[in-house]
């Protein structure tokens, strides 16, 4: 369907209030996967992780990009689940869905490979405290890059793009997801922090070219621009595999802090949000008011079609 956006309709409607959490504090876990091209032995792998997280206190737990295959475009036809035809056709979810609701969890699934119909997906599934999926947001931007004798991946070969920015109402807040390369667009960020997101998170496995340079950087800048929580889930280090995550999982405070990272080995990072400190942030430092709107704006293209 062609959109109806037109520029003269182009003025936003004011960001949303910051809604009230429906928790303060508490502990997020980011579970940094080995994964294997064995796919029982990651979902069960995965599973151990996320208990583990929960034993240690979190309530939210992260999942990597592409934790049930290998990243690669020959195998994301083949580890492809096609999500909505039931548990039996998606083990990785529903494994998920039954951890988060026997531990009383929340899940960031990170992503798998998505069948629907005829088309392939990089899809990041959300599981509320009951075990129920809250949330399914496709990656919007497909990571198609070519930096020559450093790193060439073309998602687009064997993927489809989503079409939704996805924020979803959890037990731990309001969050907005975005996998990997979607971290790249600082709008979508920017569109989650008006639709009154608490926390990004972005399931990832940035390479070994773009990953020193551009990783924490561009976690940082989504935190400290919109004034909330970024936690980031990457795979472990394979350097055997043929695509090699630069690892790094990190949590990073509304202040651009980094509150918790890891190396490239596999880990479970354990680490506190604070709902608190967005409302000190942005006292301290008022950019929603200062923001020059008679100058410039971002246009929700969605709020402004559904209007
Ligand atoms: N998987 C990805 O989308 C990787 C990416 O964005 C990168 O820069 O690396």
């Amino acid at each position: 369907m062609a959109s109806s956006f037109s520029p003269e309709k182009a003025r936003v409607p004011p960001a949303i209030e910051l809604p009230v959490p429906p928790v303060s504090k508490f502990k997020i876990g980011l579970c940094q996967l080995s994964v294997t091209a064995d796919k029982e032995r990651n979902i069960a792998h995965a599973r151990l992780a996320i208990e583990e997280a929960a034993e240690k206190g979190a309530k939210l737990v992260l999942l990597p990009e592409i934790w049930n295959s290998p990243y690669s475009n020959d195998s994301f036809p083949v580890y492809a689940e096609d999500i909505d035809a039931g548990t039996d056709s998606s083990p990785s979810t529903a494994m998920l869905s039954e951890v988060a609701r026997s531990l009383k969890i929340t899940i960031v699934g990170g992503s798998i490979p998505e069948r629907c119909g005829d088309k392939l997906y990089n899809t990041c599934c959300v599981f509320g405290t009951d075990g129920k999926l809250k949330a399914k947001h496709r990656k919007i931007h497909l990571f198609d890059i070519n930096i020559p004798g450093k790193i060439v991946f073309e998602e687009s070969k064997t993927l489809t793009a989503g079409e939704t920015p996805t924020v979803v109402d959890t037990d731990v807040g309001r969050i907005g997801i975005g996998i990997c390369y979607d971290i790249c667009f600082q709008e979508l960020a920017m569109l989650y922090a008006a639709r009154g997101a608490h926390l990004l998170c972005y399931p990832g496995a940035f390479n070994m070219t773009t990953g020193p340079l551009h990783w924490e950087l561009l976690q940082r800048a989504s935190a400290v621009d919109n004034q909330l929580y970024v936690a980031t889930c990457s795979p472990a280090r394979d350097a055997g595999s043929g695509y090699v995550a630069w690892g790094h999982s990190t949590l990073v405070g509304p202040f651009g802090e980094v509150l918790a990272t890891t190396e490239h080995d596999e880990a479970t990072i354990i680490s506190e949000i604070d709902y608190s400190l967005l409302e000190l942030r942005r006292t301290n430092l008022p950019l929603q008011k200062q923001r020059r709107g008679d100058l410039y704006s971002l246009v929700d293209v969605q709020r402004l079609n559904s209007q």
